[in-house]
């Protein structure tokens, strides 16, 4: 799908940050892809990397069995980047020494450079004490490299961790036992630049406007002459599909709005008045409120819930796409970060967590293909592609919506009278954040519904009512995030409107947990 041949291999050992080495890879005008670590020689040769990361890990490569990629990696005659245990593998498999360290490093650390190589030259922002260049990075390791695979120098290090990069001008590898893929490194983005542009030679072709292009062609050669039915659900995602394939296919594509009863406040309307009535894109409504309300009624079970949403969705789009005549493709707005959580990281190897809906392909019975057109793209990829096809920036950069909706953020059984006043409760947050300014600033922020019950006083009478649990959070990716701190005074504003505008809600709290160990949503 990338707009030119050239593109960069991950290969995954299972770091927190892999996701975060394809970002900065693409941010810097390069197609990449995660891959799994033990890819075989066929897969890689099959990709035709212009160049190969290997991430960091959670494993040790001082012992023997530790995960390995296929000596193909370094014969194939294209440059290779180890990032910690990246590096470290990279090290132990061309004949180098590693060992555990009695002395870890965990945050930062100067590193200081000690010899030249084609990778970190001239990248410092700084000279250390002793005149030597200095890069000012974000280290996570235990174990550490004792000695250099031969063909390689030594050109960067640090007190516990004297061989802190190494390299061979001549293979055009490199290892570094920091992480140029965080922010925390400052000088990391200049650095992985310089690997893929000067020591892979790859160009810049990956940019919005060419990525439009040939996503634009590669849905019309899926597609032909076919019918497509696009899940529309007014997010992020799918609007810019919607966008995307209306420019495609045009009058081939008829998108199906769900109002599933979960929805924020007004959703509905405005979904039909941005696409049917602005873009002119063919919309059918359609209220499956009971339907949902009652699939779900007497489930109290988070990950049911989510099986019962996910499975009404896909019995409502079978059944629109029955009522049209021939439709071939049932398109969904899938992106990379849902495929990729939902199969427990690239590796297939971690826990998955929840489970996303619009993963997993669809029933056998169901005879349509699937469209996906932003599968392999990030949130902010996907938001710059939507902004050049048009759709408004308050659309554009709206916070994300679970697609099971209401669903999970009322806790416990789902009714509808405890979805009415969750709905209101949340649009009140939500546009008080706007007032205020604070919308932009936060990553996400919603309302949630306690069906616990608590004494209050009002109006000199007892009530004995609901709870709403406010939550906003800052985060850049949706792995991690810590909560808003949001001003004392913006909080009691929009508590107390809440407690006398909303009936049956008589308290109101605000959710101070990060990421881990909460998740951003309740259920
Ligand atoms: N109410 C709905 N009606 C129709 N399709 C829906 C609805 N909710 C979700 N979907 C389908 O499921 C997909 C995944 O939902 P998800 O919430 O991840 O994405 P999104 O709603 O497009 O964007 P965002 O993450 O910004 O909310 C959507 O892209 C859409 O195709
Ligand atoms: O489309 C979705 N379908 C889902 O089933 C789903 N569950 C969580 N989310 C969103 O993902 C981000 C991380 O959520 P958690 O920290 O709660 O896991 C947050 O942005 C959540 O809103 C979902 N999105
Ligand atoms: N972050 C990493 O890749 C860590 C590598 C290895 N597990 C170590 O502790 O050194
Ligand atoms: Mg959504």
């Amino acid at each position: 799908m990338q707009p030119s041949d050239e593109k960069i291999l991950i290969l995954d050992f299972g770091s927190q940050y892999t996701q975060l080495i394809a970002r900065r890879v693409r941010e810097l005008g390069v197609y990449s892809e995660i891959h799994p670590w033990d890819w075989t020689a066929e897969q890689i040769r099959g990709f035709a990397p212009k160049g190969i990361i290997l991430s960091g890990g959670p494993e040790t490569a001082s012992v023997d069995g530790g995960p390995k990629a296929d000596p193909e990696v370094y014969a194939m005659g294209v440059p290779v980047l180890g990032i910690c245990y990246g590096m470290q593998t990279m090290a132990a498999e061309l004949g180098g020494r590693v060992a555990p360290s009695s002395k870890r490093e965990f945050g930062y650390a100067r590193v200081a450079r000690t010899g030249p190589c084609r990778l970190l030259d001239d990248i410092e922002d700084a000279v250390t004490t002793d005149g030597l260049a200095q890069l000012d990075v974000w280290m996570s390791h235990g174990d550490r490299v004792e000695a250099p695979p031969s063909g390689f120098s030594v050109v960067a290090g640090t007190e516990s961790a004297p061989v802190a990069g190494i390299a061979d001008d001549g293979r055009g590898f490199y290892g570094l036992q920091f992480h140029p893929e965080v922010t925390h490194t400052l000088q990391g983005a200049r650095i992985l630049g310089r690997f893929i542009h000067d020591i892979c030679n790859c160009g810049n072709a990956w940019q919005p406007g060419n990525i439009i292009e040939s996503l634009i062609e590669r849905v019309r050669d899926q597609v032909g002459a076919g019918k497509v039915l696009l899940g529309l659900s007014g997010g992020v995602d799918s609007s810019v599909v919607a966008a995307l394939l209306h420019q495609a296919v045009g009058d081939q594509l008829t998108c199906v709005f769900v109002d599933n009863g979960l929805l924020r406040k007004d959703e509905g309307d405005q979904v039909m008045a941005t696409f049917a009535q602005h873009l002119g894109v063919k919309v059918i409504r359609v209220d499956a409120e009971d339907r949902f309300l009652s699939a779900l009624a007497g489930e109290s079970d988070p990950e049911a819930k989510r099986k019962i949403i996910g499975k009404t969705f896909i019995d409502v789009f079978d059944e629109e796409a029955g009522k049209l005549t021939e439709v071939d493709f049932l398109a969904q707005g899938t992106i990379y970060p849902d495929v990729i959580e939902s199969a427990g990281a690239a590796t297939g190897k971690a826990h998955v967590i929840k489970s996303h809906h619009n993963v997993g392909g669809l029933p056998e019975h169901m005879k349509l293909h699937l469209v996906e057109p932003l599968r392999e793209l990030f949130k902010d990829e996907v938001r710059k592609i939507g902004l050049e096809l048009g759709l408004p920036r308050e659309m554009v950069y709206r916070h994300p919506f679970p697609g099971p909706g209401l669903g999970v953020r009322i806790l416990g059984e789902v009714k509808k009278a405890y979805a009415d006043p969750l709905r209101e409760a949340d649009d009140i947050f939500i546009s008080e954040l706007r007032n205020h300014g604070h919308y932009d600033s936060v990553s996400q922020a919603f309302a949630v519904f306690l069906p616990v019950r608590s004494v209050g006083v009002m109006g000199d009478g007892r009530r004995y009512e609901h709870v709403i649990a406010l939550r906003a959070v800052e985060t850049i990716d949706f792995m991690t995030a810590r909560w808003a701190h949001l001003p004392y005074e913006f909080l009691d504003h929009v508590a107390r409107r809440i407690v006398n505008e909303v009936d049956g809600i008589s308290r109101v709290v605000y959710d101070i947990s990060g990421k881990p160990p909460a998740t951003i949503e309740w259920e």
